[in-house]
């Protein structure tokens, strides 16, 4: 009559922080803060079915794994941190077969002082998000043993005053919104890259320095394409930031975007003293909370698409 379907468990929210000192110079720190969601899956059906609670790896111990973890291994970079997590998880139990690990990495940047880099102190400069979407398999997984590492930014939020347009679009008898050459344009950005699979731990842990370089690059490629892009509309340009991190970085098989338009509304004050504040007489707008424009896109290495 009713058979499970679905069934994966674990701890969402574990937060999570480690500091490194300098060797030489104990008071010479620097710091990692992270909110980590472990997920298993495997022979668990009975846990639920039948109350059996021995095949239950608790959530609590998923958490102190976690902690544990952390104090062995390095954390940085969050796609290694990711794996070593799943990684336990799916060669300690031999009955669970898959492990999810999430990783959202905080910022907390270097503070200056009087223009110099402070040894311990940090800020928040943003709320933007460094994101880790990891699967751990062992080799009872329908899809056979390795891992898939998705990385990403997340919660960016950038603004540009000129430099977009949108015209063109179809028009038809429900289409009200007017052509612009010259329009603001916004968006929290939600940027993901897939890595190519990876066989084992080893081979995330071969490549651990690219993880860096590829967060660094997404995001410089993000920024300046927003800035300098002459936009004719979100989706060309999300496609341009997305081909250039398919160039930059030969081991990521795809890359998502995930665009909100956040609107700006120009107001019509005419009707005071005949203000002029519409078209190339705008400074006055009014932002917008919602609805809001929303674009997606994947873009795919060529020749990829089978095995995604
Ligand atoms: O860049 C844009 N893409 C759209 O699809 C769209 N639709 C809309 O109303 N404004 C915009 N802007």
């Amino acid at each position: 009559m009713a058979e499970l379907g679905y069934a994966r468990y674990g701890k969402d929210n574990i937060r999570l922080y480690k500091v490194h000192r300098d060797p030489q110079d104990p008071r010479k720190q620097s710091v990692v803060e992270m909110t980590i969601c472990t997920l298993l899956e495997g022979d668990i059906d009975t846990s639920y079915t039948k109350a059996d609670n021995s095949v239950v790896v608790a959530t609590d111990t998923q958490k102190q794994t976690c902690y544990i973890l952390a104090k062995q291994h390095p954390i940085d970079p969050p796609e290694q941190f990711a794996a070593i997590i799943a990684n336990h998880f799916v060669t300690t139990y031999s009955h669970i077969h898959a492990a999810h690990v999430k990783i959202i990495q905080h910022r907390w940047t270097r503070l200056s002082v009087q223009g110099k880099p402070h040894p311990y102190s940090f800020f928040r400069d943003g709320e933007e998000l460094r994101t880790v979407e990891c699967v751990g398999r062992d080799s009872k997984h329908p899809q056979g043993a390795g891992f898939s590492i998705k990385s990403g930014i997340d919660k960016l939020l950038v603004l540009k005053s000129t430099g977009s347009a949108f015209y063109g679009f179809h028009r038809d008898e429900y289409t009200q919104l007017p052509e612009t050459w010259d329009r603001i344009l916004s968006t929290e950005v939600a940027a993901t890259w897939q890595w190519a699979p990876f066989a084992s731990l080893a081979d995330v842990q071969a490549i651990a320095p690219t993880f860096n370089k590829a967060h660094e690059e997404a995001r410089t490629i993000t920024l300046e394409t927003f800035a300098t892009d002459e936009s004719a509309s979100v989706q060309n340009t999300m496609w341009k930031m997305s081909e250039q991190i398919l160039a930059a970085e030969p081991k990521v098989d795809s890359v998502g975007y995930s665009l909100p338009n956040k609107h700006y509304f120009e107001i019509d004050l005419s009707w005071h003293k005949g203000l002029k504040n519409t078209g190339k007489d705008a400074e006055v707008y009014a932002p917008q909370s919602n609805p809001n424009g929303l674009i997606q896109c994947t873009v795919n290495r060529k020749g990829l698409k089978a095995r995604l």
